[in-house]
């Protein structure tokens, strides 16, 4: 059987600062429809992994191929182009605080859209992504006014609105209560499912990653360690492994 082509595919990379060699031939594979939850200790080098895959930062090695193109051979126009495909959830929510709810989720919409397109579907677009996250009541709010949760939430709708193919999630729960921690990993399941998109996940929140993940990939030593299910990982006697569940 032919395999499905992946969304992203990340070969033998390798990325030191300095005497700091943060990742060693690092090599994974982001599969279409998949949730991919990526786990290592703090300072493992998954966000250095993130930067990399978004052309952030240049690995001092190897291939990064995204969507099908080689991320490190494309023109600026080219970067632009594939980040509109490419949405990301940033730990801080990046939201603009001076800016009402419906200004945020127009901000993409600005850089990625015609005039045309904007006065044309704009509103449907804001609407739509603020009912999959069930905030549309907070279209004129300001983020001021809204919980943890909730601004989360936001995040994830501006994200949403240019309909990304592939969703990188920088520790989606970190700072929020375990019941909305909860809904905010029940809503990246339902955006995969309505959607259909693929998401790197990077977490530490065992329930996050037992409800979102599809398959863990647990970096140590800068290296690819091991890609499983959580459920085989959990009986993985490997005692690098067992850290992490211990
Ligand atoms: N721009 C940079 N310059 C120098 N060192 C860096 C830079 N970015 C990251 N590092 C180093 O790379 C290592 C990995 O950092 P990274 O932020 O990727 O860890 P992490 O796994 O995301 O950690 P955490 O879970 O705490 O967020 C750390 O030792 C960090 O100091």
């Amino acid at each position: 059987m032919e395999r499905a082509a992946s969304i992203i595919k990340v070969e033998h990379i390798s990325k030191a600062f300095g005497s700091n060699v943060v990742l060693n031939d690092f090599s994974m594979e982001l599969l279409p429809g998949e949730n991919l939850v990526i786990l290592g200790k703090s300072g493992s080098g998954k966000s250095v992994l993130i930067k990399c895959i978004i052309n952030l930062i240049e690995p001092d090695s190897g291939l990064i191929t995204v969507l099908g193109k080689n991320i490190n051979q494309l023109d600026q126009d080219e970067m632009d182009d594939l980040r509109a495909d490419i949405g990301f959830l940033f730990q801080s929510n990046a939201l603009y605080d001076s800016m009402t709810v419906r200004q945020n989720l127009e901000f993409p919409l600005r850089r990625h859209w015609t005039l045309e397109q904007r006065v044309r579907d704009a509103k449907t677009a804001i609407l739509e992504a603020l009912e999959d996250v069930g905030l549309a009541h907070t279209i004129d709010m300001m983020p001021a006014e809204l919980s943890g949760g909730m601004r989360k939430r936001i995040a994830l709708a501006r994200t949403l609105i240019l309909k990304p193919k592939v969703i990188l999630y920088d520790e989606p729960t970190t700072g929020l209560d375990p019941i909305t921690a909860r809904e905010i990993s029940n809503l990246i399941v339902k955006i995969q499912q309505k959607y259909q998109t693929a998401s790197v996940i990077i977490s530490h929140d065992m329930n996050c990653i037992r409800i979102t993940s599809n398959r863990v990939i647990m970096l140590i030593d800068g290296k690819n360690y091991a890609s499983d299910t959580l459920e085989n990982l959990r009986n993985n006697p490997d005692p690098k492994i067992r850290e992490f569940f211990d």
